[in-house]
């Protein structure tokens, strides 16, 4: 624009000039005509020439003018092209800088996503696996630490008997600020039975284990399966928001808690499965069913470690009269008070199984003969003793037992079990009362190769010979 403004005066200037040089001729010939009496040209043709002249001049200067507007104007214009183009590849390249980095983050975050969803699946796999509550506990904890990386977390299980709950796991951003204490009256998990998420800015927040004054928000979940409830998981944030996980993370946590509820209780299942069908219902004993399995186990591991497992069968005397006299209900309290006599006068590793109506086993594991022996008349004078002052009994209660010893009379669970019962059957015709050890009528044939060398205990040592066995006859 100041071009053509600067190009218009110079028009302007050029016309003036023209009119200044045409006014200087005029002069000149006026002055010629009235000094010398001649002129160059014509007085009268002077003005019309002049104008021309002028008109000349301007429209030259017009022109020039117009022109140099135009080039202006199209260079204004290719000019504001040239910035309309800059501003658009700016743009374009800062687009491409926001599109390259929410790849990068999506890709990012994805990559996160898959591992954590890797952790999940391992995570399933331990917990299908785990024999034990406190391995399913620790599976949990160690994975739930994998999958959730940024926060301040605790985690709490119940015990088997839904009574106590304790703190397994706790981790986070800030270590300081995980749990100390476990305030359960005031977990709205626990009392809700449903996920409790909660903001405040003031102290009173109703969750009892936001206990520090600096959190301002929480997140619990609960580790739950059909109403069960095993855990609880406490996520919490300094930070006044309400929405401390992503939705992706909340649905994530939600899932896990969910995986895990569902495992534990499996696990309750099989466990409670697994001990109705091991189990006597009349006296919590291991049933036959569950003490083969025990004979088998501990028949093996005899072999391995190289040492003795006797077996004793234990018959209750004349019971039948004892039901007859004092009814089916007295006999079941005096079964219970023989089977929990038995349970209570074992070492722990001893196994005690009721083997079916008035029969129990016991599994002594590295236990010799004569040990076992002494042992069981031990125990039997012990329940005689005990049933006397015993308002369970109505009389005093005798059993008869017969022991074998594996390998030395059997190494088979069966015929380890059958011998035992051909020594009770023995004791039994003694008069009852008595333990009795099986003794093979003739010697048992040993393959070397199969049979696994015993080490003998001092006690045996020093008195194998005094047991008082008996030939079954
Ligand atoms: N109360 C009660 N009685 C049972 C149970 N199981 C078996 N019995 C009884 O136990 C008795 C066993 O009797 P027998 O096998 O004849 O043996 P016994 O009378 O003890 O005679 P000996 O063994 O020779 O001393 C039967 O009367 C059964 O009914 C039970 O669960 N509860």
């Amino acid at each position: 624009m100041k071009r053509s403004v600067s190009d218009f005066l110079i028009a302007i200037g050029v016309f003036l000039v023209s009119y200044l040089v045409a006014a200087i001729l005029a002069l000149n010939e006026y002055w010629l005509t009235w000094t010398a009496g001649y002129s160059y040209l014509g007085v009268d043709e002077l003005p019309v020439a002049l104008s021309f002249f002028s008109l000349m001049l301007a429209w030259y200067a017009w022109r020039r003018w117009q022109e140099a507007s135009i080039s202006h104007q199209q260079l204004s214009e290719t000019i504001e092209q040239l910035r309309i183009e800059v501003e658009e590849r700016k743009l374009a390249v800062e687009h491409a800088h926001v599109l390259s980095a929410t790849k990068n983050e999506i890709l990012e975050n994805e990559y996160l996503r898959s591992k954590k969803l890797e952790q999940v699946r391992l995570m399933g796999d331990c917990l299908a696996a785990a024999t034990s509550l406190k391995e399913l506990q620790e599976i949990s904890v160690t994975y739930l630490k994998n999958i959730i990386l940024d926060h301040t977390v605790s985690v709490l299980f119940a015990d088997k008997a839904f009574k106590n709950w304790t703190l397994v796991g706790a981790w986070g951003v800030h270590e300081d600020k995980v749990y100390t204490q476990v305030s359960l009256k005031d977990c709205q998990v626990l009392r809700q039975s449903k996920a409790y998420i909660e903001s405040s800015n003031t102290q009173s927040m109703l969750c009892g284990n936001a206990n520090l004054t600096s959190i301002k928000s929480v997140a619990c979940y609960p580790i739950a399966c059909h109403e069960m409830q095993f855990g609880v998981l406490h996520i919490r944030s300094e930070k006044l928001t309400e929405s401390l996980l992503s939705s992706e993370d909340e649905e994530m946590i939600v899932a896990v808690c969910n995986t895990i509820g569902l495992h534990f209780y499996n696990a309750q299942l099989r466990a409670e499965l697994s001990l109705a069908s091991n189990r006597d219902e009349l006296t919590g004993l291991l049933n036959r069913r569950g003490l083969g399995n025990t004979l088998k186990r501990e028949i093996k591991a005899s072999e391995l470690q190289g040492y003795e497992v006797t077996v004793a069968m234990i018959d209750i005397d004349h019971f039948k009269k004892y039901n007859d006299s004092f009814g089916h209900q007295e006999g079941d309290k005096a079964l219970r008070f023989v089977a929990e006599t038995l349970a209570q006068n074992m070492r722990a590793r001893d196994v005690v199984a009721r083997y079916g109506g008035e029969e129990f086993i016991l599994v002594l594991p590295n236990t010799s003969k004569i040990e076992a022996y002494k042992k069981l008349k031990m125990v039997i004078a012990k329940v005689a003793e005990d049933s006397h002052n015993s308002p369970d009994c109505k009389r005093v209660i005798t059993l008869s037992v017969g022991i074998a010893t594996c390998p030395q009379d059997h190494e088979n669970e069966e015929m380890l079990i059958k011998s035992a019962d051909l020594a009770l059957y023995a004791a039994k015709k003694r008069g009852r009362n008595c333990v009795i050890a099986y003794k093979a009528p003739s010697p048992v044939k040993h393959d070397p190769a199969k049979s696994h060398p015993v080490k003998k205990s001092p006690a045996e040592n020093s008195s194998a010979k005094t047991i008082p066995t008996r030939q079954v006859e």
